[in-house]
């Protein structure tokens, strides 16, 4: 009855923005993403029947109001599929900030769904906990499955699931995300809801679809610079969608547009093969090949941000009973 998981957040590559259901989190269209690594989350869950609540920590602090409430329904779902009443108590530690754009909220709900399914005894395969993690997080969905993922849309569980897309393993080994930190603090929440309030939101639905068949064919080629100049584009497309809603959200800061113009000097004056992405967040994904990787985060630092550099994590997956949290 207790169980401890860990997954990866994730980058998007076609981003997904926006809900046709809010509630279930159906997504407006179809989306790609990959998992980093070494960041990640670690939940434990243990049902506890002699409990009267539930208890939901993170990284030490007591989760309420919105936090709670999206904890609360992945666990809801599974004590309705597992037939139980019995209360929880949720302890998780992310190893990376969290709200400034490196997608906590995909790992923190793929990690809670692995765990809480695990501890239910629920024996589930990744596209069908892909369906419990949706419902915290839509891009948890990804995350569930780990590596290069896309969650179709849909109007159930059964079509709108995530799948782990084939890539050839090359491409994955080769790949190294630095990250350019920039931490302004940010919730994407209030952005999906509006999200089909832009003008902008028309043009990116039917734009979409192009992007999404052209990054599943680059990846399954394993042609880097066909992902990412997708991802780099779509980066601007979301921004332009977010920046004309009702709010104007305007997620960049001065860094991230200097981080923008570092990585279009090295691709036009050093022919190294870089491109950038943003997803909801000011922080930058640098994606670039591992035989650049230290000149290309050399060229990033010198703008005076932070840095990491990164890897393709994994799907979410059980730990040993040595490594729960409580
Ligand atoms: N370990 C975790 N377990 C459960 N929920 C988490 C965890 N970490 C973060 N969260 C939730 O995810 C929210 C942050 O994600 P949000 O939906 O605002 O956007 P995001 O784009 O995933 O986040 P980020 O800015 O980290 O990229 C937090 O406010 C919190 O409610
Ligand atoms: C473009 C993104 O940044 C959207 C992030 O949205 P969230 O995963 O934060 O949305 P919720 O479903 O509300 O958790 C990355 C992506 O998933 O494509």
């Amino acid at each position: 009855m207790k169980a401890t998981a860990r997954a990866h957040p994730i980058q998007g590559i076609v981003k997904y923005h926006g809900m046709r259901d809010e509630d279930l989190r159906l997504p407006y269209h179809d989306s790609i993403s990959v998992c980093t690594a070494p960041s990640n989350t670690t939940t434990t869950v243990e049902f506890q029947p002699d409990r009267d609540e539930d208890t939901y920590v993170i990284d030490g602090e007591e989760v309420e109001g919105s936090g709670a409430d999206r904890i609360r329904k992945v666990v809801d779902e599974v004590r309705e599929r597992a037939g139980t009443d019995d209360r929880v108590c949720v302890e998780s530690e992310n190893n990376f900030q969290s709200n400034i754009g490196l997608g906590s909220s995909a790992s923190g709900f793929a990690a809670l769904a692995r765990a809480a399914t695990e501890a239910a005894g629920l024996d589930l395969s990744l596209p069908e906990i892909s369906t419990i993690a949706r419902r915290g997080s839509a891009s948890a969905a990804r995350a569930v499955t780990g590596g290069f993922s896309d969650l179709h849309t849909g109007l159930n569980d059964e079509d709108c699931r995530s799948e782990r897309l084939d890539v050839p393993e090359e491409f994955v080994d080769d790949l190294r995300i630095v990250i350019a930190k920039v931490p302004s603090y940010k919730e994407t929440g209030h952005a999906h809801a509006e999200a089909a309030e832009s003008h902008m939101f028309e043009a990116r639905l039917s734009h979409i679809h192009a992007q999404l068949a052209e990054a599943r064919d680059a990846l399954r080629e394993g042609d880097f610079q066909r992902v990412f100049e997708t991802a780099e584009h779509d980066s601007l497309s979301l921004a332009a969608t977010t920046m004309t809603g009702p709010s104007g959200w305007v997620y960049w800061k001065p860094d991230t547009i200097e981080v923008f113009d570092a990585v279009r000097d090295l691709r036009s004056e050093e022919d190294v093969p870089v491109y950038f992405s943003t997803d909801t967040g000011a922080t930058v994904y640098v994606n670039t090949r591992a035989e650049y990787a230290d000149e290309v985060e050399a060229a990033v630092a010198e703008t005076g941000v932070e840095t990491d550099v990164w890897e393709v994590g994994g799907p979410a997956r059980i730990l040993d009973e040595s490594d729960a949290l409580f």
